[in-house]
This record gives structure tokens, sequence and C-alpha cells, in this order.
């Protein structure tokens, strides 16, 4: 007798995109900039606002993926995410299969809900590569996917996994990443050079986290959760964020000011992205490239950074973790079923209040 079919859970992987060819930049740039939860102005001037943003940011990022081969390696490297993912859930009670969706370039959201479909999916689960809730990032590809899925008859259960922020197996594992590079780079200093943790966060503009969005708050709590992974008393760390792309005030402290920092306290640093698990762009280029840079021309007495995740053997199982419990019902995850309804488990996910805020429905 052959056995039972196993149902069948897709699990769509969330991630911003970016374009494949050096012709794809500025489209890519529209799509982004006339998000409206990136550009919060009103729906009739969004269009041509966001067109000339991005008109104006073509050059500037255009540079910046040549040194990249004319493209961003994002894709690539969520899709090696997505089979090693598969293959950490290979022996599941469910049959599960990875699909990437990306908000700003392909695979959109349509494109992967299809490919959910034509596979026969009996349920999904949206696992969005962001540790951190942000309206502009999960937020934004949520109601994406909930559009896409309507445009093509895609009713199934689904989950959504809205932040894991602090989960154990994501901190432990960036936590063993940062150790690895910190003893490498301080095999490279001489002892009295002191070092630095430099944590890196993508920027996000001031008003957005005014309105609500949780962001800032699950990122300070990623960097307490690494920190204590890492267990070393004393250790000396800072958080920043980068990336600035318009001209309102952002968070900050910026990365380039935390850099200047560590010049005045002649110590070395230790940069370590905390919003990204992949390279990309901002990692490769902004990081390694133009605050490498700065930080010479600083005369900082190192530089260093910690790798992205990837696919990383302990990320990857962190993340199969994390799938596994948000389908047993974890409720210790801020996990939900239909975009509108968050637990607020512990209390800790403002992520339906930043929903009200931006939207005005909901909690
Ligand atoms: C107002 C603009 C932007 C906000 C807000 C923003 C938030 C945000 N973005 C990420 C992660 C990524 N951003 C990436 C690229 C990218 N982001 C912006 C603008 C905003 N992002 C631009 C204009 C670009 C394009 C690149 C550039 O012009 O410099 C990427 C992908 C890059 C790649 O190489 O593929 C990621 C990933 C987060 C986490 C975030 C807020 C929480
Ligand atoms: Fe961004
Ligand atoms: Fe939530």
């Amino acid at each position: 007798m052959s056995p039972e079919p196993r149902p069948r859970l897709a699990v769509v992987l969330f991630n911003l995109g970016g374009p494949d060819s050096p012709g794809a930049v500025r489209p890519f740039l529209e799509n982004l900039f006339t998000d409206p939860a990136i550009l919060r102005v009103p729906g009739f001037i969004r269009p041509w606002l966001g067109r000339f943003i991005a008109a104006r940011r073509t050059k500037a990022a255009s540079e910046n993926y040549a040194i990249l081969g004319g493209k961003s390696p994002l894709l690539e490297l969520t899709e090696e995410q997505a089979r090693a993912l598969e293959a950490a859930l290979a022996d599941e009670a469910v049959e599960a299969r990875c699909f990437v969706a990306m908000r700003y370039w392909h695979p959109f959201a349509e494109e992967a809900a299809r490919e959910v479909q034509a596979w026969g999916a009996d349920e999904i689960l949206i696992l969005p590569l962001y540790p951190q809730y942000s309206t502009t990032t999960t937020g934004s590809s949520v109601e994406d996917w909930e559009a896409a899925c309507a445009r093509i008859g895609l009713l199934l259960p689904t989950r959504v996994l809205c932040c894991w922020h602090s989960d154990d197996g994501f901190a432990k594992a960036t936590a063993t990443l940062v150790r690895t590079a910190y003893e490498k780079a301080r095999a490279e200093l001489p002892p009295t050079v002191p070092l630095r943790i430099l944590f890196s966060a993508h920027g996000l503009p001031e008003s957005i986290v005014k309105r609500g969005d949780p962001y800032q708050w699950q990122v300070e709590r990623s960097v307490a959760a690494v920190m204590e992974r890492i267990g070393i008393e004393g250790l000396d760390h800072a958080l920043c964020y980068q990336s600035r792309v318009t001209p309102q005030k952002w968070i900050g402290p910026s990365t380039e000011a935390a850099l200047q920092q560590a010049a005045q306290d002649r110590t070395a640093v230790l940069v370590c992205p905390i919003a990204f698990v992949s390279e990309h762009s901002e990692t490769l280029v902004e990081l390694d490239v133009e605050y490498g840079e700065l930080a010479h021309k600083l005369g900082l007495p190192g530089y260093f950074r910690v790798p992205a995740q990837n696919s990383d053997p302990a990320f990857i199982a962190a993340l199969a973790d994390l799938v596994r419990r948000v389908r047993a019902g974890d409720r210790r995850l801020c996990s939900f079923a239909g975009a509108r309804q968050c637990p607020k488990a512990f209390g800790d996910c403002p992520h339906a209040r930043a929903r009200a805020l931006m939207t005005g429905v909901g909690a």
C-alpha cells in the first residue's frame, strides 16, 4: 500500500528584491518609490513624485550595482536560502516547498502565488526574511501578497510570521558569526587597540517610527538578544543606521557618525549588519566599499565586517524551527492568520498598532 500523501505546505519567503540587469535599476526604483508604504504622500502625487525620486536615484544606485556586476545578488542568495530551508524541512509530516516573493522586482508576489497555485499547495506560511517588522518591508509585502492572491483566486489557509527579532535560533546563529569575526579581527589587531562591535541596521525616516512603526524598537531587541548570546561581559558595542536615501530626518545615529565616534575613541570596528540576512548592495557596497573607505580616511585602527547569514546552516536551522513552531501554533511567536489579526503575543509586537496607524484599519 502506498503511504498517504502528505499535505503540501508552501513556505513563502519575502524579500525586497533587486535589479537583475543595469536596465532594471530604474524600474526597480520606481516600484520602490511609488509604494505607499515607502512614499507617504497623497495618492494623486505619488506616481509622479515616486518616478521623479527614482530618476534622481538611478545614477547613484546604478554605480553601486555596477560594482556588483550590474545586478543585485539578492535573488540568487534568497533562492539558495529557499533550497537550504526546503532540505532542512524534508522530514516533516507535511511536504514543504519554499517559494520566493520579492517586493520590487522579479519574482513578484503574483509570480510566486501562481507557482504556489500550480504546485497544488494545501496551506501557506509566510516567512519574511526581515527579522524585524516594519510597515515599509514586511507590512508592505503582506499587503502586496494578499492583493496578488485575491487577483488570481488563491484562497488557502495562510499563517504569517510577523517578526522574529529576538528568536533564540536567529540570535545564536548571529552571535556565532559575530564571535568568529571578532576573534579573527582581534588576532589581526595589536592587543592595545580596542575593538567595538558596530551593529548597523537599515535606517528609516523618523516620521514613520513616530507614527508607530515598531522597527527601531525591534532592532534594539535584536542587538540585545545577540549580545546576550555572545556572552562576553563588557564587550564594547553600539547600534547605528545606514542607507539614508531621502532628505527627511532619518533615525540615528547614522553609521557615518558612529565611525566618526570610533575614530575619536581610537577604536577599531567590527560592523555587523543586523536587519539584513543576505548580502546585497547595502552590505557589499555601502558597508564594504563606502564605509570601508571612510574608516580608512578617518584613520580608524581597523575596519572589519561580520558576514550576513545567507545560508549559514545554524541560521537555516533557526528558520526551519520557526516554520515548525508557527505551524504548531506557538503563541510566543508573533504570527497571525490573515493580515488583519495580530495576536500581539507577549505584548511585544506593536505591529497591529502600526498597521492601524498606517491604514486606519485594525487594532
Ligand atoms: C525611503 C526609502 C527606503 C526605506 C524606508 C527603506 C527601508 C528598508 N529597506 C530595507 C532593505 C533593503 N533595501 C534595499 C534597497 C533599497 N532601499 C531603498 C530605499 C528605502 N528602503 C532603495 C532606494 C534601495 C535601492 C538601492 C539603492 O538605491 O541604494 C535592499 C536591496 C538591495 C539590493 O542590493 O538588492 C534591501 C534588502 C529594510 C530592511 C528597510 C527598513 C526596515
Ligand atoms: Fe531599503
Ligand atoms: Fe504582529
